[in-house]
């Protein structure tokens, strides 16, 4: 088995994989309703990576190097049959761990089918607990009380949960102390996340991030935050319990303190391109060589002529003032 490094000296550890690009929410920050309408063309189905595909390129990403898959979109739970992809990606060999994005409406239906197909992990996205300030940011006035019933099921399907929040000052920052107070004492994980220009679409402005340093002292209300080791070289959240010992609470803060020079992460989109950054324009496309007939060889040949070119450190240098446009959308992509 080989490993390989990019341009900058990193690894490829990680495969965060999207199986679709549609949604049932249209969140203001990545699926706006006002482009993301009735007539937008999503993917046609024979555009995306049928099961077999996505498992044989997870199976050479494992060759090359990669630990961890993510499972993400889009709404991955809209993807039909997805527990049988789990179950077929949990047999690779050099996989240690695979883990799943969701906005968690489909858990209920789904979380202990996903559970016996090998799942260990989700990470559940909820943006507010007032339910007039979540309806708003998710486009579609669903409640949080739908998203929170979603934990519930995977909880009890043995699962274990992290929770993810975009933080938009002047949306949802007035609500996050009753976020952290509700999961304060449960096993589950609170993330806050900078609010980032991924895409084209979601009128980003500088503005509107609240920094997660400014966060942290708001939180140091409830009790005093300190430091976790990280668990993993690259690890995108800084991670804090409080002091008081109920709970852990992490930042992932893209904006203002770029973690580029740890980045161990490729992407496919659901339609098989290969991309090498969450900002990046263009993707490589795998699924034209997968489709084109080429063998295991020339797959991997290219898979690592990809990486080794990677020079990729969009939010470094953003935080030095670079402007970069024609970014593909975070629902193509893959948050
Ligand atoms: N800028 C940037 N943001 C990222 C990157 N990876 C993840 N994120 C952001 O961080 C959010 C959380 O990612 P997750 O996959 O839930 O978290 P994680 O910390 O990678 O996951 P685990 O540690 O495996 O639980 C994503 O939804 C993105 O918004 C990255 O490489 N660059
Ligand atoms: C694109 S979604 C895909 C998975 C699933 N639909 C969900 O919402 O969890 C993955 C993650 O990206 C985050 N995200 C989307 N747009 C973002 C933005 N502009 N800034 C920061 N995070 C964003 C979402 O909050 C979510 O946690
Ligand atoms: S963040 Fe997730 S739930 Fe919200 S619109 Fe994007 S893909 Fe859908
Ligand atoms: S901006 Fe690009 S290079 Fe930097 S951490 Fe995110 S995905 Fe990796």
């Amino acid at each position: 088995m080989s490993s390989l490094s990019d341009a900058l000296g990193r690894p490829l550890r990680d495969l965060r994989i999207s199986v679709t690009d549609r949604c049932n929410l249209r969140c203001t920050y990545c699926m706006p309703r006002e482009v993301f309408g009735p007539d937008y063309a999503f993917l046609p189905r024979e555009e995306l990576l049928t099961f077999e595909e996505i498992e044989r390129l997870s199976a050479l990403f494992a060759q090359l190097g990669v630990r961890k898959l993510r499972l993400t979109g889009g709404e991955p739970l809209l993807r039909r049959d997805l527990p049988e992809l789990v179950a077929r990606l949990a047999r690779i060999r050099g996989i240690e761990d695979i883990a799943l994005t969701t906005n968690g409406l489909l858990l209920p239906r789904y979380a202990r089918a996903l559970r016996a197909a090998g799942l260990k992990r989700v990470t559940v996205s909820l943006d507010s607990l007032d339910p007039d300030t979540f309806g708003r940011m998710n486009g579609m006035g669903v409640t949080p009380e739908r998203v929170l019933e979603g934990i519930a099921a995977a909880a009890e399907a043995g699962l274990k949960v992290k929770v993810n929040t975009v933080v938009q000052r002047g949306l949802n920052d007035a609500h996050l102390l009753d976020l952290a107070r509700r999961f304060r004492d449960t096993p589950h994980a609170l993330r806050f996340i900078e609010f980032m220009d991924v895409g084209e679409t979601n009128r980003w402005q500088l503005e509107q991030v609240v920094p997660s340093s400014e966060l942290a002292a708001r939180l140091a209300q409830l009790a005093p935050l300190e430091p976790l080791q990280p668990t993993a070289r690259g690890e995108v959240a800084r991670r804090y319990r409080y002091a008081d010992g109920r709970g852990e609470v992490g930042f992932i803060s893209s904006v203002t303190a770029p973690f580029c020079g740890d980045c161990s992460r490729a992407r496919l989109s659901s339609d098989g391109l290969l991309y090498t950054c969450l900002f990046a324009g263009e993707g490589f496309d795998l699924k034209a060589l997968l489709r084109g007939a080429a063998d295991d060889e020339a797959l991997l040949a290219a898979i690592r002529h990809v990486w080794e070119a990677r020079d990729d450190r969009y939010s470094e240098l953003r935080a030095q003032g670079a402007a970069v446009t024609g970014k593909i959308e975070m629902s193509r992509i893959g948050g």
